[in-house]
C-alpha cells in the first residue's frame, strides 16, 4: 500500500499483517508516518495504491471492531463529565437503542462500570474526567474504546504522560487486556515495551517488520545501543543486526530488512 498527502509520500510499499492476539509496537522517527498508518487502518484515510482489509473487509465496515485512543485526547479541565460518561460514549453512534448491540443505557452503565473495574477505575467512576492523572485518564479513555468489544486495539503512544512506575502497571494492563484483543501501540520507548510486545513495526516511510522470534532473541537487546531513529534507518539496522538480513518478514522495499 501506498499512501501520500496532496501528493507527498508518505507511506510506500507498506505491506503489514496484524495477527489475533498480537501485541505490536509500531515505533519510527518523527513525521516516519506512523499515525498515518493507523488512520488508514481505521478507515480515515485512503491508500493511493494497494489495498487495507480489516476482518476481510474494507476499512470502515467493522468500525466497531476496532478501538482507537488517539495521541493527544483534549479535554477541557472544568467540563463537568464523568469518567463513567466518557465510557458511555463508546456506546453511542453505533445504532440500536444506545449504542451497538441495541443496549438499553442502563445495560451500557453496567457494562461501562464492568470495563472501569477491569482496568482499576472503578472507584473513579462518578469522578469528573479533569480531576484524573494524566495515566488515569488514559485508562478511561482505553475503557472508552473497549465499549464496543473490539478484536484490535490501536493506541497512539498511550504512555507519554505517564511515569515510569505508572507504565509498568499500564503496560501489565495492556498485557492482561490482549488475551482477548490484539493490541498495536505506537511509541517512540521500545525499551520499556520491549519485554510485552510480540512484534515490532518500524515505520519510516517504508515499513520493516520484526516477528516474535526476532525481538525475543537478541535483536531487541542489540537496538537498545541505538536510537528508534537509528534502528528504522535500513543501513543502521543491517548493520548492527548481521542476522536479521534476508529475514522473510523483514523484507523492504529493495528486499533488505
Ligand atoms: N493532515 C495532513 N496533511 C498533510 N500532511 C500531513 C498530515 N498529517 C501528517 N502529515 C505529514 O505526514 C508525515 C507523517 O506524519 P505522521 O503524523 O503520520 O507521523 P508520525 O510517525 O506519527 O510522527 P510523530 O512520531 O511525530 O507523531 C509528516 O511529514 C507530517 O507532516
Amino acid at each position: 500500500m501506498d499512501f501520500s498527502y496532496n501528493g507527498q509520500a508518505v507511506l510506500t510499499d507498506i505491506n503489514l499483517t496484524i495477527r489475533e492476539h498480537d501485541f505490536m509496537a509500531v515505533i519510527g522517527p518523527n513525521g516516519g508516518g506512523k499515525s498515518t498508518l493507523i488512520r488508514l487502518i481505521l478507515g480515515l484515510l485512503k491508500p493511493d495504491k494497494g489495498k487495507i482489509r480489516v476482518l476481510g473487509e474494507r476499512p470502515g465496515k467493522h468500525s466497531q471492531a476496532l478501538g482507537y485512543v488517539p495521541q493527544n485526547v483534549h479535554i477541557n479541565d472544568h467540563f463537568p463529565i464523568t469518567s463513567l460518561d466518557v465510557v458511555l460514549m463508546g456506546c453511542l453512534g453505533t445504532g440500536g437503542r444506545f449504542g451497538q448491540s441495541r443496549r438499553t443505557r442502563k445495560e451500557c452503565e453496567k457494562d461501562g462500570l464492568v470495563t472501569l473495574e477491569r482496568l482499576g477505575m472503578a472507584k473513579h467512576a462518578r469522578k469528573k474526567i479533569g480531576e484524573l492523572s494524566g495515566g488515569q485518564r488514559q485508562r478511561v479513555f482505553i475503557a472508552r474504546s473497549l465499549m464496543t468489544r473490539p478484536r484490535l486495539l490501536l493506541l497512539d503512544e498511550p504512555t507519554a504522560s505517564i511515569d515510569s512506575r505508572g507504565q509498568e502497571d499500564f503496560l501489565n494492563l495492556l498485557e492482561t487486556l490482549n488475551k482477548d484483543v490484539a493490541i498495536v501501540v505506537i511509541t517512540h520507548d521500545l525499551f520499556s515495551v520491549s519485554n510485552y510486545v510480540k512484534s515490532v513495526a518500524c515505520v519510516n516511510h517504508g515499513l520493516h517488520y520484526h516477528s516474535q522470534e526476532e525481538i525475543k532473541g537478541q535483536m531487541l537487546e542489540t537496538m537498545y545501543e541505538c536510537s528508534v531513529e537509528d534502528v528504522c534507518r535500513v543501513q543502521v539496522l543491517s548493520q548492527v543486526l548481521p542476522g536479521v538480513v534476508g529475514h522473510k518478514n523483514s523484507g523492504g522495499r529493495d528486499g533488505n530488512p
